[in-house]
């Protein structure tokens, strides 16, 4: 059978009439993005787009503002988190900003970005929209309120910013079950990890009638679990205590208690408290709270400001027994107290105020809160303060033991100190002398050079020592420890020089025993 071609046009006048479709094509693409507005643009896509699709299936659509009345939305900021992860490099436009406070600068999504996210096996399609209403004849109508959680006001915005979330629609309830879950989950990883921890301290203002705030920067202690210098059982001890304590959240809610522990670190000064309350927030990524009691005038400004620390967080007492003199439960209630504050129970600061916080009602208006006190002198402190649920953990921050002082020359000298003759001087040293952290930690910083500084730290113990001696001082002087555990450095009838523990020295002084070679078998020098 003969084919004809006659009424084709020729293959030069097709190629013709495609480049000028073309050419008009691009002339009309050109003048939409040029003329359209780009939210006249952003709405006439999204309506193409959507009766493109409806024609093949069912699309289902998730709106999720960044406001929720008048507070921050958190799946909004979670999306936001979350879709920064899968921005890919063909992404047009992305905004990136930096507060000054801010570690790290943050990207986010310009008007109309797409991202496109897989989840098991349902494909999803982010779309983040910003509404400016500023040019609006509404704009009141359409601006939003915002409650700004740093200064406690309400101001008024008019950029409206959303995510749509598109997906098949018969996805619908594993998106809701378990996306979103999974969203929220992931974003949270995600802040943990990029986290700067807050240390906040009190400031006053005079905003709010010459009260005390929260004011806070970034904490940028480097003290971590490693770099402390403590008896590694103890170390362990704490920090799982600390993982059993994050992970028990159940268990609290099972046992009817508040998710809360609190610690005593108590010891000398110089042995390492404060060192080991940012070692415990920089392991945990939890803000601390720095509490100034001598700033509290009442049990109800305590209240307030305990109220507005977050969750996850470490509220820090230092030195609880001389911060101020607080009346206690059973005190007098007329007349003023030795800080001149009124003796009304509603006028003043109390202990019944502090230990209300402590495990009263108000201690459980928060989550994974961990309370620490710190003192030199244990002794001094109420009991009512100490007792388990108020102070779960007490823990003693002793003078320098050998196994601690092999971390910190570990941490401070990077090198093996195993083979060194040096070492085993020290360590006999360190074991019968009363020396803290704080003070080798200080001789280990004055040379680069390791011989130099274990010249040093040999020479700084046996200075120490001889010193001891010419005092006749207990040396070794555990506050806690019996008779026993504390030694003596003594001079024998013979001229030697030993150390015994203190119960021996006091019954051989009585009987005049006091002979070098008949020390109870601890070091004798
Ligand atoms: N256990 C330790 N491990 C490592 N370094 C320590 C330790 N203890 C003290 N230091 C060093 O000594 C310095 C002072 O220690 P820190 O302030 O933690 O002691 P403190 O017990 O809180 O003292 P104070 O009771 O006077 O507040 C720290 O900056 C650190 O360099």
């Amino acid at each position: 059978m003969a084919v004809s071609f006659s009424g084709i046009p020729p293959t030069s006048s097709i190629f013709a009439a495609y480049a000028s479709v073309s050419a008009f094509i691009m002339l009309l693409q050109a003048m939409f993005h040029q003329l359209v507005p780009r939210q006249l643009q952003h709405y006439l896509l999204n309506k193409f787009h959507h009766l493109c699709k409806r024609r093949r299936r069912s699309y289902a659509t998730i709106v999720v503002e960044e406001r929720n009345r008048i507070s921050t939305n958190e799946v909004y900021s979670a999306a936001e988190t979350y879709l920064c992860t899968k921005i890919r490099p063909n992404i047009d436009r992305l905004k990136i900003s930096k507060c000054h406070r801010d570690a790290a600068v943050s990207i986010t999504f310009a008007q109309s970005e797409r991202i496109f996210d897989r989840f098991e096996d349902v494909d999803l399609e982010w779309i983040f929209v910003s509404e400016d209403n500023s040019s609006n004849n509404n704009t009141s109508k359409n601006a939003s309120k915002v409650f700004d959680e740093n200064t406690n006001t309400v101001f008024v915005e008019s950029n409206k910013r959303y995510f749509e979330l598109r997906f098949d629609g018969k996805h619908k309830d594993k998106v809701l079950d378990s996306y979103f879950p999974f969203l929220l989950k992931s974003a949270e990883s995600i802040e943990d990890e990029k986290r700067v921890i807050k240390l906040h301290t009190l400031a006053s203002t005079s905003a709010y009638g010459s009260m005390y705030v929260w004011d806070s920067i970034n904490l940028e202690h480097p003290s971590t679990f490693e770099t402390l210098a403590m008896e590694p059982s103890q170390k362990k001890a704490i920090i799982e205590d600390l993982d059993r304590f994050v992970r028990r959240k159940e268990f609290y809610r099972k046992v009817g208690k508040a998710w809360k522990r609190g610690y005593l670190l108590y010891g000398p000064p110089g042995t390492g408290k404060s060192s080991l309350i940012a070692a415990m927030a920089n392991y945990l990524k939890f803000d601390v709270y720095d509490l100034e009691l001598t700033n509290i005038k009442r049990d109800s400004d305590l209240r307030k400001l305990l109220l507005r620390t977050a969750n996850r967080s470490i509220l820090v007492i230092e030195d609880i027994d001389c911060t101020v003199a607080l009346p206690s439960r059973k005190g007098p209630t007329g007349g003023p107290n030795s800080h001149g504050h009124s003796q009304h129970p509603q006028n003043q600061f109390t202990l019944s105020g502090l230990l209300n916080f402590i495990d009263g009602l108000w201690s459980s208006c928060g989550d994974e809160r961990i309370i620490v006190f710190t003192t030199n002198n244990k002794d001094k402190l109420d009991p009512a303060l100490l007792r388990p649920g108020r102070m779960d953990m007490h823990i003693h921050m002793s003078y320098l033991t050998p196994e601690a002082f092999k971390l910190l020359a570990a941490t401070y000298l990077t090198v093996d100190l195993h083979q060194d003759q040096r070492l085993s001087e020290i360590e006999d040293l360190i074991k019968i002398l009363k020396i803290t952290p704080a003070e080798v930690a200080e001789e280990l910083m004055k040379s680069d050079d390791v011989d130099t500084l274990l010249d040093g730290v040999l020479d700084f113990l046996k200075r120490k020592y001889e010193n001891a001696l010419v005092n006749d001082k207990e040396v070794d002087n555990d506050e806690d420890g019996d008779e026993e555990d504390r030694k003596v450095i003594s001079k024998g009838t013979d001229g030697g020089v030993f150390s015994t523990c203190a119960k021996c020295a006091k019954r051989r002084t009585r009987r005049g025993l006091m002979e070098s070679g008949r020390s109870c078998g601890m070091v004798t020098m």
